[in-house]
C-alpha cells in the first residue's frame, strides 16, 4: 500500500504564506491526525495533495508518484473535502453513481458502499434531505469508490453526534487496519486522539510537530514552580531550560529541566521555592501549547 510524502510544500497567496515549507509523511496502515487551529493551512495542504491547488514550491508524492502522474487517481487516493458539495435533489445513490461513472468504477461498487457505510436505507433519499451524519458518510463513500489505498479526509468528524463520532473512529481504524494510509484533519485534538497513530501539528502553515502520538505525549514533561522570586528564578533557570512560561506572578512552567536541577539552581542563587511539581501534560494541553492557543496554565 502507498503512503504520502510531503516535501517542502509551500503555498503563497500574494504576500500571505498559507503553507510554509511543510514536510511530513503519511504512512500506510496508520491513521495520521493532521492538526492545527482554524486557518492553519490544513485544507490548503490536503488540496495540494490532489492538485486542487497548485503549490508555489515543493510537492507531494503518493506511492512515489505525483498526483497528476497517476493514471486513474481515484483508485489510488480518495479525498473527502466538503460534505456540503452535493446536488440537493440527487439521491445518495445517484450522487455515488455519478462519481462512480466519472472514476470508471462499476455501479456494483455503489451498492457495496451504501451497505458498508450504513446508507442502504437512505440510498433513495435526496441528499438535501439527509442529516449531517449521512452526508458525512456519503462523502466517505465517494472517497472510497475506487477502493484507494490512501484517504485524505478533511474534518470528517465535523458536526457529528457522539454516536456518529464513535462510528467514524471505528471506521477509520478499520481502514487503517486494511493497510491504508489515512490522513484526517481536525482542529480539535480530542476528536482524533483516540483514533490516531501519528500526528502532524501545524500552525500558520508551519510544521510544529510530527511523529507517533505516544512519542509526542511522552516528550514534554514540564515542572511547575511556585516561588515568590519567580522573575529572578526564571532568569536563573533560563540558560539551562528549553523554555519557561510565566503562568502567574509566582508561578513558572519550566520545560527541559528536572525538578532536582531547578531546586539546586534556586539554592545556588539564594532564591526561594515554595512548590515544585513535575507535570505530564495531557495531549490537549500539549496541543494547545504547540498551537499557541493556551490562554492560561
Ligand atoms: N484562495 C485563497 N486565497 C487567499 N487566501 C487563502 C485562500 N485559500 C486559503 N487561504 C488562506 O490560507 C489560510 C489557510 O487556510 P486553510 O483553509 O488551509 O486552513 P485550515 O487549517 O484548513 O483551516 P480550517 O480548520 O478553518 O478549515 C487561511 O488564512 C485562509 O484564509
Amino acid at each position: 500500500m502507498s503512503g504520502v510524502e510531503v516535501r517542502g510544500l509551500t503555498k503563497r497567496y500574494g504576500t500571505f504564506t498559507a503553507v510554509d515549507d511543510l514536510s511530513f509523511t503519511v504512512r500506510p496502515g496508520a491513521v495520521t491526525a493532521f492538526l492545527g487551529p482554524n486557518g492553519a493551512g490544513k485544507t490548503t495542504t490536503m488540496r495540494m495533495m490532489v492538485d486542487h491547488v497548485a503549490p508555489t514550491s515543493g510537492g507531494v508524492t503518493i506511492g512515489g508518484r505525483r498526483y497528476r502522474d497517476i493514471p486513474r487517481p481515484t483508485t489510488v487516493v480518495g479525498a473527502a473535502f466538503d460534505a456540503s458539495a452535493f446536488h440537493p435533489r440527487h439521491s445518495a445513490r445517484d450522487h455515488l453513481r455519478i462519481y462512480a461513472a466519472m472514476g470508471g468504477h462499476p455501479d456494483r461498487r455503489v451498492e457495496e458502499l451504501l451497505g458498508l457505510l450504513g446508507l442502504a436505507s437512505a440510498g433513495d433519499r435526496a441528499t438535501g434531505a439527509c442529516s449531517t451524519g449521512m452526508r458525512r458518510r456519503l462523502t466517505l463513500a465517494t472517497a472510497l469508490l475506487g477502493d484507494p489505498g490512501v484517504l485524505l479526509l478533511d474534518e470528517p468528524g465535523n458536526g457529528l453526534d457522539p454516536e456518529g463520532t464513535a462510528w467514524l473512529r471505528s471506521f477509520l481504524r478499520d481502514l487503517a487496519g486494511q493497510g491504508r494510509a489515512v490522513l484526517v484533519s481536525s482542529h480539535v485534538l480530542s476528536e482524533v486522539q483516540q483514533v490516531a497513530d501519528d500526528v502532524v501539528v501545524i500552525r500558520r502553515g508551519r510544521l510544529l510537530a510530527a511523529g507517533a502520538l505516544g512519542d509526542l505525549a511522552g516528550a514534554e514533561r514540564t515542572v511547575r514552580v511556585s516561588s515568590p522570586d519567580a522573575a529572578l528564578l526564571a532568569r536563573a533557570l533560563a540558560p539551562g531550560a528549553r523554555r519557561i512560561d510565566q503562568d502567574g506572578p509566582h508561578d513558572l512552567r519550566v520545560h527541559g529541566l528536572e525538578p532536582a536541577r531547578i531546586a539546586d539552581l534556586a539554592a545556588a542563587h539564594g532564591l526561594r521555592v515554595h512548590g515544585l511539581a513535575a507535570h505530564q501534560p495531557s495531549l490537549e494541553e500539549l496541543f494547545l501549547d504547540l498551537t499557541g492557543e493556551r490562554t492560561n496554565a
